[in-house]
């Protein structure tokens, strides 16, 4: 093969690559540029050849890239690339707006020229935007009790975590409400499990109802729920509490049509004193004070002093 027929070879190659192949001269002129690098760049490689990157980026904000491209993060990292040292390394990623993704790199010839070519990672980025939303639904979905769209029990704790990290900061006094609804267990044996589901729900809802904005109702367990309440000492989380017992006693739940039943709930009451320095300590402490409130009989409350 001559050395012409060659390079019309190589170069037929090169346009058919699906890869952004470009050749810049020291002295930052484009002496070859493929159809995928064109196409990128949004003009025809017969009139970029010959232009110089200096060129090309003063009128980037022009018809050049016609708005394809960041004409800005392309020319910071062109011009940055002459003096480095490690080009290999350089690597860009050029979101066009087209919605497909290029990875730019730039590598040194031996004829003192540079080699760009850029990658398409559209599939790749595709794939990790979708990796990304799906890990912000698992994350929505661990932070919610799905039936009850109230805080899940590990929403609880990060929030707790933060209250503890401000109280040991400001000394913010906060303090924790945990509830169980009692004798549930004949709801759902007397008028069905879904009977018992809708009674959690209005339960919660009842109880979110009363809270102010920056509280939190967290289900940790079935019929088990925790009101954080940030910037609140004891005595004022009794008060609520006391409050909370008598709206649900006044409450008619219905379970089936044109049959509505009462409940009772036992309330546990305890401030973070600085002591049960741990999410699952003052939890703990919180349940101890239920249990308590549970002996005492239905629809007790018992706030627990350190
Ligand atoms: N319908 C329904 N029932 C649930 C759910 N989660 C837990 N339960 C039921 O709630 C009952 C709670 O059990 P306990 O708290 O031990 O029983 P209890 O009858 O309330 O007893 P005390 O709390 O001691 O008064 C069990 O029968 C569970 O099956 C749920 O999501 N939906």
């Amino acid at each position: 093969m001559s050395e012409n027929h060659l390079e019309m070879t190589l170069i037929e190659a090169l346009n058919k690559s699906e890869d952004a192949v470009a050749i810049v001269s020291q002295q930052n002129v484009i002496t070859f540029c493929n159809d995928t690098m064109a196409t990128l760049l949004g003009k025809h490689n017969k009139s970029l050849i010959g232009n110089t990157i200096e060129a090309l980026f003063s009128s980037a904000q022009g018809s050049v890239f016609e708005d394809r491209i960041d004409g800005d993060e392309l020319a910071d990292w062109f011009l940055s690339l002459k003096g480095n040292q490690d080009l290999g390394a350089t690597e860009l990623e050029i979101d066009t707006l087209t919605g497909v993704f290029f990875s730019v790199k730039c590598l040194p010839l031996s004829s003192h020229a540079y080699l760009i070519y850029g990658k398409d990672i559209t599939a790749i980025k595709v794939l990790e935007s979708e990796r990304a939303h799906l890990q912000n639904e698992l994350d929505f979905v661990s932070q919610i009790d799905p039936m009850t769209r109230v805080a899940s029990r590990r929403q609880l704790s990060e929030k707790l975590d933060g209250q503890i990290k401000l109280y040991e900061r400001y000394r913010v006094p906060f303090s924790l409400i945990i509830t169980d609804i009692e004798h549930f267990r004949t709801i759902n044996e007397q008028y069905g499990y879904a009977a018992g589901d809708r009674v959690l729900v209005e339960f919660s809802s009842l109880l979110n109802g009363m809270l102010r904005e920056t509280d939190i109702i967290a289900r940790i367990n079935g019929t088990e729920f925790a009101l954080l309440l940030p910037n609140t000492a004891l005595e004022g989380a009794s008060l609520l509490a006391t409050r909370a017992k008598n709206l649900i006693v006044q409450q008619a739940f219905e379970v089936a049509c044109d049959k509505n039943i009462a409940l009772t709930s036992s309330f546990g009451v305890v401030e973070f004193c600085g002591l049960q320095s741990s999410v699952e300590a003052m939890i703990h402490r919180a349940e101890e004070a239920l249990s308590e409130a549970k002996r005492q009989g239905r629809g007790s409350v018992v706030a627990m002093e350190q």
